[in-house]
């Protein structure tokens, strides 16, 4: 069942009922460290759910969750944190009524627990300073910087979450659906950040866009009612007929 290899997560026999349904199914799942793996599926397969069970939105009904190698099963969001494992919190995460550099300066704080006392006094940490300037910079929000964050546009407040969680420099970094919503020209944008933010870490994603996942994923897992259909790279899944089969029959439901 295992083959000893070590990975940034894996699930074996994990199972999530919901009064009898079994929206994810016994699934073995592996997540491979520095890679970047999406998973792709027709509505309903179970995807979201699997995001919340490793992510631990969702408790599991049966099976078992590890991280490097270790069962995290029983573990809280904030313990595996703690552990580097970090999800995306869209856009609820975005504090409307802070200007984008205050959110960042947040973010900055909270990776050191230290957000809500000091809070007040963020103008004196100039460390802070620093790596959101270099945070801003990357994530081309330096224009922005003093704009409340409510008043972005979706596509930026899509872009100031992601650098608020990569300001946590997480080494396992999920994403549900990091394009939902976005327009053409947000897609390319956010599509090149997530990859640069690939670099030197794990990077997980549920997400329907398939020439984002085509562009950007290294292994991708087909799920289909609750259970893995397969996995491979690209090229690989996209050419199986029970993959295209299973895209084919929700479009004519
Ligand atoms: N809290 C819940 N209670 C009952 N059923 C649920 C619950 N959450 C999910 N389900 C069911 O589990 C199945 C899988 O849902 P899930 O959201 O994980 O699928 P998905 O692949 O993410 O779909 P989509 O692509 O549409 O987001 C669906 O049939 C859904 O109705």
């Amino acid at each position: 069942m295992t083959d000893g290899a070590v990975y940034a997560l894996e699930t074996r026999d994990l199972s999530r009922e919901f009064g009898g349904f079994f929206a994810v199914n016994g699934v073995n799942f592996r997540l491979a460290r520095n890679s970047m793996h999406a998973v792709i599926g027709p509505n309903g397969a179970g995807k979201t759910t699997l995001f919340n069970l490793l992510t631990k939105f969702l408790p599991p009904s049966a099976g078992m969750i590890l991280h490097d190698g270790q069962d995290v099963t029983r573990l809280s969001m904030p313990a595996m944190a703690k552990r580097s494992v970090v999800r995306s919190f869209q856009i609820s995460a975005v504090f409307a009524g802070l200007t984008v550099r205050e959110n960042i300066e947040l973010a900055l704080l909270r990776e050191h627990g230290l957000a809500w006392n000091l809070l007040g006094r963020i103008a004196h940490h100039r460390r802070v300073l620093e790596r959101a300037d270099a945070l801003l910079e990357r994530f081309g929000l330096t224009d922005y910087a003093g704009t409340m964050a409510g008043s972005l546009s979706y596509g930026r407040k899509r872009v100031l979450e992601l650098a608020t969680t990569l300001a946590l420099e997480p080494s396992v970094l999920l994403l549900d659906e990091p394009m939902a919503g976005l327009g053409h020209e947000d897609i390319g944008r956010v599509t090149q950040l997530i990859r640069e933010a690939g670099k030197g870490r794990t990077v997980l994603l549920v997400e329907h866009n398939m020439n984002v996942v085509a562009e950007l994923a290294d292994t991708i897992t087909v799920m289909v009612r609750g259970e893995v259909l397969a996995q491979g790279s690209y090229a690989e899944v996209s050419s199986r007929a029970d993959v295209m089969a299973a895209y084919t029959g929700q479009a004519h439901e």
